[in-house]
């Protein structure tokens, strides 16, 4: 049996998209996802993105990092497949509903209000998460916000003068974050403009991250450093994060499709066992 796939991107953050809302596939556990993420003997991709049918949206969007966890959010991916939609989407995810459109930029998704409070980061114990009194190395005092996952964001004069092969994981593994999280280096340029790189949690340093995007926006924000519309250049390129006056936050930006192609479902363990039964 040979299984389709979808490669997109967003950014330069790559995805490898299993459409699953008309035809069930087999169970796509950590494994699989782990082994189609590998650049080497998988596809390769920085997430894996499986579409479901849904009873509460358009489609269900689940997310998988190359570590294998199926995680909350993905800003980028979610622009990927409101652009495989085609049309306005309601989307539901582990995060939440979101709504994804066609717009000027390519495509804009509301990603829904951002949450502070220590417990919904979340941390491992009561913490202001505005400035939170920590530090790693030259790396202190980060603002906290979940956007649908977990994001620390520390502001420094020169995002890409911070060793994020080092200083990332120490921090996305930090116990402080019972659930990990993804680390965000910001400087801000202007009030309407961030340099971000994005160290994300079980994928490591990407192009682009979208939900970091928002994060470290509505960061600075809140630190009253830009005002409410701002782009945010990644490596990849800028996304565009507006923060409405109802606490939704807005991204907006491009999204790819690179190309389609399929792989034998045994080649990474994927059986159909019977009709409707399936194994991993
Ligand atoms: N690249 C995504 C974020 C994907 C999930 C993240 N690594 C996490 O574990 O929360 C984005 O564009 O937001």
């Amino acid at each position: 049996m040979r299984i389709e796939f979808i490669k997109m991107h967003g950014l330069g953050n790559d995805f490898v998209v299993l459409d699953a809302r008309e035809k069930p596939l087999p169970l796509i556990d950590a494994a699989v996802a782990s082994a189609l993420a590998n650049r080497h003997t998988g596809i390769g991709c920085d997430q894996l993105i499986v579409l479901e049918p849904s009873s509460a949206a358009d489609f269900r969007m689940r997310i998988f990092n190359p570590d294998g966890s199926e995680v909350e959010a993905c800003g980028n991916a979610t622009r990927a497949v409101g652009l495989l939609h085609g049309k306005p989407a309601r989307i539901e995810t582990l995060g939440g509903i979101l709504e994804a459109r066609p717009a000027d930029a390519g495509i804009s998704v509301e990603m829904g209000q951002p949450r502070f409070a220590w417990e919904a980061i979340p941390l491992a114990y009561a913490m202001d998460t505005h400035s939170m009194p920590l530090a790693w190395e030259e790396l202190v005092n980060p603002i906290a916000v979940n956007v649908g996952n977990p994001h620390a964001i520390f502001f420094v004069a020169d995002p890409y003068a911070i060793d994020m092969d080092r200083l990332g994981p120490l921090i996305e593994n930090d116990p402080v974050f019972p659930e990990r999280v993804n680390v965000n280096v910001a400087a801000v340029t202007a009030r309407d403009a961030i340099t971000l790189r994005v160290w994300e949690r079980g994928a490591g340093l990407t192009r682009a991250c979208g939900t970091g995007a928002c994060a470290t926006a509505i960061g600075a924000m809140k630190r009253g450093l830009v005002d409410r519309t701002v782009t945010v250049t990644l490596p990849g390129g800028p996304l565009t994060i507006a923060w409405r006056e109802d606490d939704v936050i807005v991204m907006s930006g491009p999204a790819t499709e690179s190309f389609r192609g399929s792989f034998a479902a045994d080649a990474f363990g994927l059986t159909q066992a019977a009709a409707g039964e399936v194994t991993a």
